[in-house]
């Protein structure tokens, strides 16, 4: 089978953070997108969520042709999908909701058309076992904003043809985007499994008294936060071997391992540290709306994405290097 990889109709299903990001970026790239999201005035609030992100696309650059008005909201799945060249769906993450709505939109798209799904850790053989035509249906897990952030991650199930997996790599290649082949089917894939710990960790040390949400927000971005956007954590830990490398690190740094510094199993969800991390972030986000915060945040993306790019090429580097 050969896949559509030249894509002029962007089909989205669900419109919320992340649905209208794929859409801001499918319209950025000059493409028409066509939407569908069941919930009462879904349609009103993705137009405002795509007019919020569109002053940093246009900074970023858009493609000639690229509208706003390109995009066109349907009333249902199947007039959504009919005539696309490429479907993103992004509703909610639960698996039988995913795996209902799979069934109805691969049965309405095109045999060739790719199907691909934002979820952030389910697998793509159990959400797409009813799908008509599976070899076409991968996962395409992207990161907020999906507008300005190249990673996608991109996943197949046990039906998913190998052919259908690098297709998909390239139309999200021609989006813009920097695809990660993930070539084991696991739960949360590569980097929500790195995060997931993270933020695990992070919940025990507010639960325990140990910080405020604001201060460990502090104990990323002025130290590691800084440093990952550029270089990851293997080749970081290379150079803070010294001259020796990775083999001192592991020689310095492996007994702690053992130690153990993290705790791994999540914390309990109480209704206390719940409400402290609620209103420490309230706290954290002051008086200023999430759209103004979003703005704020599209800015030193911006900055941050274009004097890495800038360095790179200084050093022989490509961005996506
Ligand atoms: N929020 C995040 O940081 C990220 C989320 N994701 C994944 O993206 C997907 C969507 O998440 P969000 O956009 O955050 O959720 P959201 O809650 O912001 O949006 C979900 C949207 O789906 C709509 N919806 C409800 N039932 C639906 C149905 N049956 N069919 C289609 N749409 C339906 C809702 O009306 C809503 O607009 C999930 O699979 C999530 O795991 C992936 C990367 C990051
Ligand atoms: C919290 N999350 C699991 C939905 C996060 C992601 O999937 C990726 C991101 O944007 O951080």
């Amino acid at each position: 089978m050969s896949y559509i990889t030249e894509i002029k109709t962007f089909a989205a299903l669900g419109s919320g953070v992340i649905g209208s990001g794929w859409i801001a970026r499918a319209l950025a790239h000059g493409l028409d997108v066509v939407a569908w999201d069941p919930a009462p005035g879904a349609e009103a609030a993705l137009r405002q969520r795509v007019a919020n992100a569109w002053p940093a696309l246009q900074k970023a650059g858009l493609v000639p042709g690229a509208s706003q008005e390109r995009l066109k909201f349907v009333d249902t799945i199947e007039e959504c999908v009919r005539d696309a060249d490429f479907i993103q769906e992004s509703a909610p993450e639960r698996l039988d909701l995913k795996c209902e709505l799979h069934a109805k939109i691969s049965a309405a798209a095109r045999p060739n058309a790719l199907i691909g799904s934002s979820t952030s850790g389910l697998l793509p053989s159990e959400f797409y076992a009813d799908a008509t035509h599976p070899g076409r249906c991968v996962v395409g897990h992207p990161f907020n904003p999906v507008y300005l952030l190249p990673l996608v991650e991109v996943v197949g199930g046990e039906k998913t043809d190998p052919a259908a997996i690098q297709a998909a790599i390239a139309v999200y290649r021609s989006l813009g985007m920097r695809p990660l082949h993930v070539r084991k089917e696991v739960p949360g894939f590569i980097a929500d499994r790195l995060l997931e710990a993270l933020w695990r960790e992070a919940l025990h040390l507010v639960n325990d008294g140990v910080a405020s949400t604001g201060e460990i927000d502090d104990a990323i971005r002025f130290g590691a936060g800084l440093r990952w956007s550029f270089m990851g954590t293997f080749l970081t830990y290379t150079l803070a071997g010294g001259n020796a490398g990775m083999r001192h690190f592991m020689a310095q740094f492996g007994p702690a391992l053992q130690l153990p510094w993290t705790y791994l199993p999540a914390p309990e969800l109480t209704e206390s540290l719940i409400d402290k991390v609620v209103e420490g972030t309230a706290e954290q986000q002051g008086n200023r709306s999430i759209a103004e915060l979003e703005r704020y945040r599209d800015d030193c993306l911006l900055a941050v994405l274009g004097a890495i790019k800038d360095t790179k090429a200084r050093h022989g580097f490509a961005f996506v290097d």
